[in-house]
């Protein structure tokens, strides 16, 4: 397995707590450029799935382990068909349900796990015949594609975050909706740090942007990071 995907295809990098918008405004970015877009958190959210329904507690890292073993994952990298699935079972919907969300970050802090899933985001994109592929999640920038040409932190205010996922799950109650994002996050913080841009990886806020402004604010710093790639 190559350690760097840049070999295979360009990687555009984007990382940023939950609900900042990483995975609707990176699908977009990826459709507006024709590149493949890869939703890395729906692998740790599939793998928390996969726990469950094997009954094992996501708070046990032994046992995390266990399910590891036979984890067979897939996933679109098309950003206009989105599936994911576990053996023959399409879990596209079953990861985003509350129960997994509440388990997700137990599996994530797994330092076993996140090798694991760093070698197959890797490989995920190297075997695509993709020109450039939008990768999101947490530690894409630091972690599985440092060498990037284009790194983007995607942030907005705690409070925007919390409204805007609280307008998407309407039939859920706002105030535990809040709260389950940012104990969420907090729990995430302890394994990866998201909040602060590491060296060269450039921050868009959207906390005063609309979609259709983030998406060409996040455009014009890949554009910009692009051209100065190849200019070197
Ligand atoms: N700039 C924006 N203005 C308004 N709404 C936005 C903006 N960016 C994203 N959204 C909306 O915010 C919600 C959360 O976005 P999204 O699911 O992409 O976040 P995320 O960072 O991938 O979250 P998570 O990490 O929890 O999966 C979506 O409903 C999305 O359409
Ligand atoms: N690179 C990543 C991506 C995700 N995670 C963990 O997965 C959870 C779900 O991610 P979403 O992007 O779908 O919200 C997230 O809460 C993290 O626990 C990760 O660790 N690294």
């Amino acid at each position: 397995m190559t350690d760097s995907i840049l070999e295979t295809a360009v990687v555009v990098a984007v990382d940023g707590p939950a609900g900042s918008g990483k995975s609707s405004v990176s699908r977009q970015v990826a459709r507006r450029r024709g590149y493949g877009f890869l939703d890395t958190g729906a692998a740790y959210r599939a793998l928390a799935w996969h726990a469950l329904e094997h009954g094992a507690d996501t708070s046990d890292s032994t046992a995390v382990l266990d399910v590891l073993g036979d984890f067979d994952y897939a996933i679109s990298l098309d950003p206009d068909d989105r599936w994911v699935r576990v053996g023959d079972v399409d879990v596209t919907a079953a990861i985003r349900e509350p129960r997994v969300a509440d388990a997700v970050s137990g599996v994530a802090r797994v330092p076993a796990v996140r090798q694991a899933l760093t070698a197959l985001f890797r490989a995920l994109v190297a075997a695509s015949d993709l020109p450039a592929v939008v990768v999101e999640g947490r530690d894409i920038t630091t972690v599985v594609a440092p060498d990037a040409p284009a790194r983007i932190l995607l942030t907005a205010a705690p409070e925007v975050r919390a409204a805007r996922r609280s307008a998407e799950l309407t039939s859920q109650d706002a105030a535990a909706v809040a709260e389950a994002l940012h104990r969420r996050d907090a729990a995430d913080l302890k394994v990866v740090d998201f909040l602060a841009a590491a060296p060269g990886v450039e921050v868009v806020d959207s906390t005063d942007l609309d979609f259709d402004q983030t998406v060409d604010a996040v455009l014009a710093v890949i554009d910009r990071a692009l051209e100065a790639s190849h200019a070197h």
